[in-house]
């Protein structure tokens, strides 16, 4: 489920300095492309302007009966109507290439950094809110960054045109109307943030609702298993309910934006009406002014109009940033170290010494654990659910640092060595198995297309991977993400078994399946599995009663302590807690409850 982002918005405050720094990070590295932008908007506008004077000159002239303006009116009106069209299509085409560009930028940040990023970080956020950010968060950004280099630029640049204009045409006139202004400013200012407001929980709420979905679709099968599906449609009913109640309440507010630009508008042009024709009847106006100056102020109105529910849209948008860089601001906490060398594995031998680790404060997970994990050989982890195996087997790819103590591997303490060079010298294989939608070569390889062929066959051959691959229409060019579903469990664990042979790495980390295959698939994995683990350092969390037995050394965990060790044989003969734990599972055939 999605956490509460609980983030608090001062929203005028910080509304200026996310611009900003928006501006600094994403837009100013296209400002030649801006400033194109900017030529087509002064074009827009001052063809604009042009509208008003010429409908005066034009009017003035059909009074004074003058031939002149009659031939020349239309031509003048066509050139300027077309310049100002294909301005607007040159700014609109421009505008789309730079917006879709920053948005493409902002996402690979955000998505390297999550991938980069400790694991901590990506499991605090269901990964439903996390994909949120990219999808409806950017059409927020998206649509802020068009508006403003469209409607923004182009109507400001209109108005400040079109306002000049109805300053040459009649001054006065032009500061009577100018005083409805102020009146309309402050609630539209008011509706903006309050609509911001709404975006933030509305996001909030939709990250929620993300999350229950892709859980309840995931968890399709046990949910129906387990009648869940009315418990499931009240939980959803009533996250969709509110969503419903936020969306109502900011299209209304938002609803009251055009009415009260409208009332602006007409009674600004109320006063015009009035003032105009008091002037005109006192010779001061003729009828070319207010024409002029009645078109002036239509052409005004619209983007007027426009302007007041940017401000709307701002607003989300800036409301998307502050998740935005919530995310991109954090740092990992998991880094190498300037002076970093490449670790350097000879024979494998993993020293846990006194290492305390906590998730939180309050939850003690290895708690002052002193251990040898021998080269070459295989240690079984075993003990109850929560004891801290998983804990334990994270700590050596440094997935997590260890809060106390030290994780050493060949005399070099793990936070010493670079982590790229420490992931390449381990192979995890874990129950779940991770198959990236590419082909089968590529998912074994490691994500390399032009790895050697050789090798791979070898590795898939050695995992017993290779006769059901080339049974496969395009063998190991088949894509692993259109006949996943066609792939049977074992098929999947046997290719994850290739991966860790095609990588040859010389230490382990082994967690054990617990979900039963059929025994010919099982017989298969198992055979590859003892292959695989032969000569390298294997750490097992061990699930399976023949894996412990065979074991060199079994560990035995309870509560984030180490209870007992020794061998299968030593242990039983000790008759402590491993000889219980062994009684008690027997029947199962499965040594530690998953
Ligand atoms: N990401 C996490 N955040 C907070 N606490 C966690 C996290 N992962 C595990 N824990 C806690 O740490 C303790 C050890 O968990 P761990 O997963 O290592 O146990 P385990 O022995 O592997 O259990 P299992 O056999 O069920 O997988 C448990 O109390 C667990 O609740």
């Amino acid at each position: 489920m999605a956490k509460k982002n609980s983030q608090k918005l001062t929203f005028s405050k910080d509304t200026w300095p996310i611009l900003m720094r928006m501006w600094r990070e994403w837009v100013k590295p296209y400002t030649g492309s801006l400033l194109l932008i900017l030529c087509l908007v002064i074009l827009i506008a001052g063809t604009a302007s042009l509208y008003p004077v010429l409908v005066k000159m034009a009017l003035d002239a059909f009074t004074d009966k003058s031939q002149n303006i009659i031939m020349v009116a239309p031509i003048f009106i066509i050139v300027v109507t077309a310049v100002k069209g294909f301005s607007m299509l040159g700014q609109t085409v421009l505008t789309n290439r730079v917006v879709s560009q920053i948005e493409a930028d902002m996402q690979l940040k955000l998505y390297s950094h999550l991938i980069d990023g400790d694991i901590s970080q990506i499991g605090r956020q269901s990964s439903a809110a996390l994909t949120q950010r990219f999808t409806t968060d950017f059409t927020y950004i998206k649509e802020a960054l068009t508006r403003i280099s469209t409607v923004f630029l182009r109507d400001t640049a209109t108005i400040i045109a079109v306002v000049i204009a109805m300053i040459w045409i009649d001054p006065i006139l032009t500061l009577a109307s100018a005083v409805v202004a102020p009146f309309v400013a402050p609630p539209i200012a008011k509706i903006g943030k309050k609509l911001r407001r709404m975006s933030t929980s509305t996001q909030e709420q939709i990250g929620e609702m993300a999350g229950l979905v892709s859980e309840s679709l995931q968890g399709a099968r046990v949910a129906k298993t387990y009648n869940l599906e009315d418990y499931l449609k009240g939980k959803a009913a009533s996250s969709f309910n509110e969503i419903r109640l936020l969306k109502v309440k900011a299209a209304n507010a938002r609803g009251r934006l055009d009415p009260l630009l409208e009332i602006a508008g007409g009674i600004a042009l109320a006063g015009v009406l009035f003032l105009i024709g008091w002037r005109i009847m006192a010779g001061q106006s003729s009828v070319g002014d207010f024409a002029g100056f009645v078109t002036a102020l239509l052409l005004a109105s619209q983007p007027i109009r426009t302007l007041g529910n940017l401000s709307a849209i701002i607003q989300e948008a800036v409301a998307a940033l502050v998740r935005y860089y919530a995310i991109v601001d954090e740092k990992p906490t998991i880094v190498d170290t300037p002076d970093a060398k490449p670790i350097n594995v000879s024979k494998g031998k993993i020293r846990l010494e006194n290492v305390v680790f906590k998730y939180r404060e309050d939850v003690t997970a290895l708690d002052h654990i002193t251990l040898t994990i021998p080269a070459g050989k295989t240690t079984a982890l075993v003990g109850r659910s929560g004891s801290g195996k998983s804990t334990m087997m994270s700590l050596v790819p440094r997935l997590y640092d260890v809060t106390d103590g030290a994780l050493v591997i060949d005399g070099q303490d793990i936070r010493e060595v670079t982590q790229h060079s420490l992931r390449d010298k381990i192979s995890v294989v874990s129950q779940d198995v991770m198959l990236f939608d590419d082909t089968i070569r590529a998912n074994i390889a490691l994500g390399r297309n032009d790895a050697d062929e050789e090798r791979i066959i070898e590795a898939a051959k050695a995992a017993a991977a290779h006769d059901f691959i080339m049974k496969a229409p395009e063998g190991y060019d088949s894509q692993v993400g259109s006949m996943g579903t066609r792939l049977s469990g074992g098929e999947r664990q046997r290719i994850s078994l290739a991966r860790a042979f095609y990588k040859n790495a010389p230490i382990l980390l082994l967690d054990e399946a617990t979900s039963a295959l059929d025994s010919e698939s099982e017989r298969l994995v198992q055979q590859a599995i003892r292959k695989l683990m032969h000569g390298r350092t294997t750490l097992v969390i061990a699930h399976r009663l023949s894996t412990v037995r065979d074991a060199d050394m079994i560990v035995v965990m309870e509560a984030g302590k180490i209870i007992e060790t020794g061998t299968h044989d030593e242990l039983i003969t000790k008759d402590g807690a491993y000889a219980r734990l062994y009684r008690l599972q027997l029947t199962d055939d499965v040594i530690s409850p998953a």
